[in-house]
């Protein structure tokens, strides 16, 4: 069976003419819970998520998975702020990811059944994906990332546009993936939800990881004035 982790990044960076926007970094990962990356806006949370998921060019330094890259990228999924709909139902939508991977129609359609009832999005299979709400629209973003089962999913601020409860069904539904050993790391302006879902916490300020650790410890005492301030709601620059 297919190992990602430990994964290491060392010394990444990302720049842009010449400016860096990220990095250097270096960064192990292990195996289990959910790493939540948190920090001003710009601070470099989203572009971290996808020079690890490898869909941002690394201007310099390397990520070494326990596998090949290609196995690595094949094990894990992207959830985006603004899900990106197929034109289609969602049962389709559904569908669409596993025959990708060459899934039979029928595995593919049960699968996509189970994870509708899952979601709650059972009612809504025949309906048009572009028509959901946007609470149903990131269940059903969540729904087809876990069901191609990732071993890693990243999450940038999945939850940005959501009112409490479809916050707080996403979070159930990412509970339950950490739960059945999917990996998690995720960007949010959120704190509270940084809180519930953490067991380890990234905090990025300019491009750098000014403070990581247990999330309690971060928390509870955190050890820079930078992130004390942060988290009492003070402006981070
Ligand atoms: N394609 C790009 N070209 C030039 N600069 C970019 C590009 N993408 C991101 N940046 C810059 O890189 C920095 C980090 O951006 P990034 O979106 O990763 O930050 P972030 O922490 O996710 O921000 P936010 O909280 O506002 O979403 C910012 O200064 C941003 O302007």
């Amino acid at each position: 069976m297919t190992q990602l982790f430990p994964m290491h990044a060392i010394a990444i960076e990302s720049r842009r003419r010449g400016q860096r926007l990220v990095g250097p970094i270096d960064l192990t990962l292990g195996g289990q819970g959910a790493t939540v990356v948190i920090g001003p806006n710009g601070a470099g949370k989203t572009t971290l998520l996808q020079l690890l998921h490898g869909t941002a060019r690394l201007s310099a330094g390397q990520i070494d998975w326990a596998c090949t890259t290609e196995e690595a990228r094949h094990h894990q999924g992207f959830v985006f702020q603004r899900p990106i709909m197929l034109r289609r139902t969602v049962l389709e939508n559904l569908i669409y990811p596993l025959r990708l991977r060459g899934a039979p129609k029928d595995k593919a359609r049960k699968a996509a059944r189970e994870w509708a009832v899952r979601v709650g999005l059972e009612p809504l299979l025949g309906r048009a994906a572009p028509v959901l709400s946007g609470g149903e629209q990131q269940k059903l973003a969540l729904a087809r990332a876990l069901i191609c089962k990732p071993k890693l999913l990243f999450l940038d601020e999945p939850c940005a546009a959501l009112d409490g409860r479809a916050t707080r069904e996403i979070e159930m539904i990412l509970q339950t993936a950490k739960a059945d050993g999917t990996r998690l790391i995720l960007s949010t302006h959120d704190l509270g939800q940084a809180r519930r879902l953490a067991d380890d916490v990234l905090f990025l300020v300019g491009g750098r990881i000014h403070e990581a650790g247990r999330a309690d410890t971060f928390f509870n005492q955190p050890e820079t004035e930078e992130a004390q301030a942060f988290l009492r709601g003070d402006i981070v620059e």
